[in-house]
């Protein structure tokens, strides 16, 4: 891989930002890796590790000359940094994020990006529930998709551009549009995501009692939730507030299932549940089928294709 972007400036340095950076570096995708935090502490932690060839103070001062600059801060702030960063951008720039939710992002950022400048928002489906400047990896967007919501006037070549750097990262690229982005992760990610919360919330309510044995013997299918519970909460804070309808509506048609499902159990439904069942384990089949779940051990493979 070579050159896309000379100067890249990445604004925030948590997991995807740090996996971006040793990415780049991985592949040789840029000539220069400026990066910025809030925090003293994480710029002094980006620093320590020679995660950047230069940590700056300021957002503002990262921008400057950059060709790429990446917001990679939590939803809720990328309109203020967008507000900050837009008087020190160089015409012919691409801005870019990595927000979980598109059409909030667009309204927070587009008003604050000059002519002459722009702004395609991305979404790596890739993460960990571990944050900060140490989590990051360069393998983290390794066959993951990454979805582009670029405008219809946005420049073609800026676009292109942009894609080559998110398959330069290892991404599979699709371009999609911002509500349809946000109606499909809400389902696929943001729901699921206050389930677990929910369901850990539950238990830990039990634990007294329980006698702690919610811990003890927590079975894979909870410590799955406890993972996806332990996620930063400011992130999944801004991803509610910012995605408010779409979750809401899938939060609406998941209540209605559950008390199905409850009154099937009530009524001691089997077929009901059986049937339900079959159906929910096609789709897990069919999404090893298709090659997308990476986690998923060889013997499951071979499971389903003797
Ligand atoms: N964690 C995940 O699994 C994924 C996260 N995302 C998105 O990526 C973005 C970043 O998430 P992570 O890297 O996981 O978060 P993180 O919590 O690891 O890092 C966030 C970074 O932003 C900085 N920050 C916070 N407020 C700031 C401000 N006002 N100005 C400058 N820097 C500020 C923090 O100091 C930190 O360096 C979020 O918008 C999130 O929705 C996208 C895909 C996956
Ligand atoms: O860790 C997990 O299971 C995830 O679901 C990672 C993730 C979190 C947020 C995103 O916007 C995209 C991917």
């Amino acid at each position: 891989m070579s050159v896309v972007y000379g100067r890249v400036a990445l604004i925030g340095l948590g997991l995807i930002a740090s996996s971006m950076a040793w990415g780049m570096r991985r592949a040789g995708l840029a000539e220069e890796i400026v990066g910025t935090a809030r925090s003293a502490q994480t710029r002094e932690t980006a620093r320590e590790i020679g995660l950047c060839d230069r940590v700056v103070d300021t957002a503002a001062e990262a921008v400057k000359d950059a060709d790429l600059v990446v917001l990679a801060v939590p939803v809720g702030v990328m309109g203020a940094v967008a507000e900050e960063i837009g008087p020190h951008l160089k015409q012919g720039a691409t801005v870019s994020d990595v927000g979980s939710v598109k059409r909030a992002v667009i309204a927070a950022v587009g008003p604050h990006i000059p002519d002459g400048v722009n702004f395609i928002p991305a979404h790596p489906l890739a993460g960990t529930e571990h944050s900060g400047p140490r989590s990051g990896f360069a393998e983290l967007f390794d066959n993951r998709f990454c979805l582009l919501v670029p405008a219809e006037n946005s420049d073609r070549q800026a676009v292109d551009r942009l894609r080559a750097y998110w398959e330069g990262l290892g991404a599979n690229v699709e371009e999609m549009d911002a509500d349809h982005h946000d109606l499909v992760l809400a389902v696929t990610s943001h729901a699921p995501h206050l389930i677990a919360y929910t369901m850990v919330g539950v238990a830990d309510d039990l634990r007294r009692v329980t006698d702690s044995e919610v811990i003890k013997y927590s079975a894979a299918g909870f410590r799955d939730f406890t993972r996806i519970a332990a996620s930063d909460p400011t992130m999944w804070r801004d991803v509610f507030l910012t995605n408010k309808d779409a979750t809401l509506e899938i939060l609406g048609r998941f209540t209605e299932e559950l008390f199905a499902l409850q009154r099937a159990i009530r009524t001691g439904d089997g077929d009901m549940l059986f049937d339900y069942f079959t159906r929910t384990r096609a789709i897990r089949r069919s999404i090893i089928d298709a090659g997308q779940d990476t986690d998923a051990p060889d013997f499951g493979r071979s499971k389903v294709h003797p």
